[in-house]
């Protein structure tokens, strides 16, 4: 969980899917409480999650979604696996593309572009525009991309150029051949921290979200109804719901679903009881604070005050 550092304090470590230069490293740099700490670079989103799982890191930085390629479902599947794993934080990265090569390489050069699929797929029109007959190689990061370019070990990349962050030249030697190739000027990624399930749960801010999973009983007409009433009674707004397959036949599955407010909320609580009687398996994956700050959306007479005094009134009845 943390190292021995020089001076003989400890330091906690953060994995992090590397090398140096990815956009998850950027979203790693958004987490104040990790300033000093270890930043570990691994080759897949699993194996951060493995990381903390075994003990190897205090947390991990993964991501979860893109606003235009949707869920990352590594990740999705990976929390409805580990029962024991908590979200810490979310953190929202802009996603700015350039395409990369080594210095002495033109745009005309260019027949084997390697990047992560995420970005390849948010930079597709473009590739697909300037570079027509260009072959893709897939890498398991965007800075993984741009890196290989640089190995000089006999077995470095095919690829003649990389799609990689905006920031990428600041950590490898390499030249830009075009900027902002992203298809999506606006495009985003949100990323998690995720930690085990144990040590303090974030504090209500009045900004929060709550992530949980949740499974339908079979067979049921409405069931979908009957899970979304659970939210609409109590006057809580949702921010994403996703659905994955369960896996173990087809027509079975699960929703990821991030709710508006904190389960100190009583509106919020309320609904996750609900959930708890009807569905045959509700995972909690915590309540943390908003990356974008705003003011979760309730409706209604639900503060936590309307819900003690409607407990109270029951008590006297
Ligand atoms: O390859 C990277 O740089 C990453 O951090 C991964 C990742 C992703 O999984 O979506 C992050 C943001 C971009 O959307 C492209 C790739």
């Amino acid at each position: 969980m943390s190292s021995a550092s020089r001076n003989g304090s400890t330091k906690k470590t953060y994995s992090f899917l590397g090398p140096i230069g990815t956009f998850t490293e950027l979203a790693l740099a958004q987490v104040a409480e990790a300033k000093g700490a270890i930043a570990h670079p691994v080759s897949h989103v699993q194996d951060a999650i493995d990381d903390v799982i075994a003990g190897r890191a205090f947390r991990a930085i993964i991501p979860v979604e893109n606003s235009v390629e949707g869920g990352v479902t590594a990740t999705s599947d990976a929390l409805a696996a580990n029962p024991n794993i908590r979200i810490y934080g979310e953190y929202l990265v802009p996603v700015k593309f350039d395409l990369v090569a080594r210095p002495g390489v033109a745009l005309t050069d260019v027949r084997v572009v390697a990047t992560h699929p995420v970005a390849y797929a948010q930079t597709r029109a473009w590739l697909s525009a300037n570079i027509k007959k260009h072959t893709y190689l897939q890498s398991t990061s965007t800075a993984a991309a741009a890196a290989d370019l640089l190995d000089t070990d006999g077995d470095h990349s095919i690829a003649d150029a990389a799609v990689a962050a905006s920031t990428i030249t600041k950590h490898y030697k390499l030249k830009v051949l075009a900027k902002n190739i992203g298809d999506n000027k606006n495009a985003q990624t949100r990323f998690l921290q995720i930690g085990l399930a144990k040590g303090a749960a974030p504090k209500a801010t009045g900004k929060d979200k709550t992530s949980v999973i949740v499974e339908l009983p079979n067979d049921r007409p409405g069931a979908l109804l009957e899970m979304l009433e659970q939210f609409a009674a109590r006057g809580v707004n949702l921010s994403r719901i996703e659905s994955r397959p369960i896996g173990d036949q087809l027509g079975r599955y699960r929703f990821n679903i991030d709710i508006e407010g904190h389960v100190e909320d009583a509106a919020v609580a309320e609904a996750l009881k609900g959930l708890h009687r009807f569905s045959p398996k509700v995972i909690f994956l915590g309540s943390y604070p908003r990356a974008d700050k705003k003011k979760s959306v309730h409706q209604g007479n639900n503060t936590n005050a309307a819900f003690a005094a409607a407990e109270k009134w029951i008590a006297k009845l």
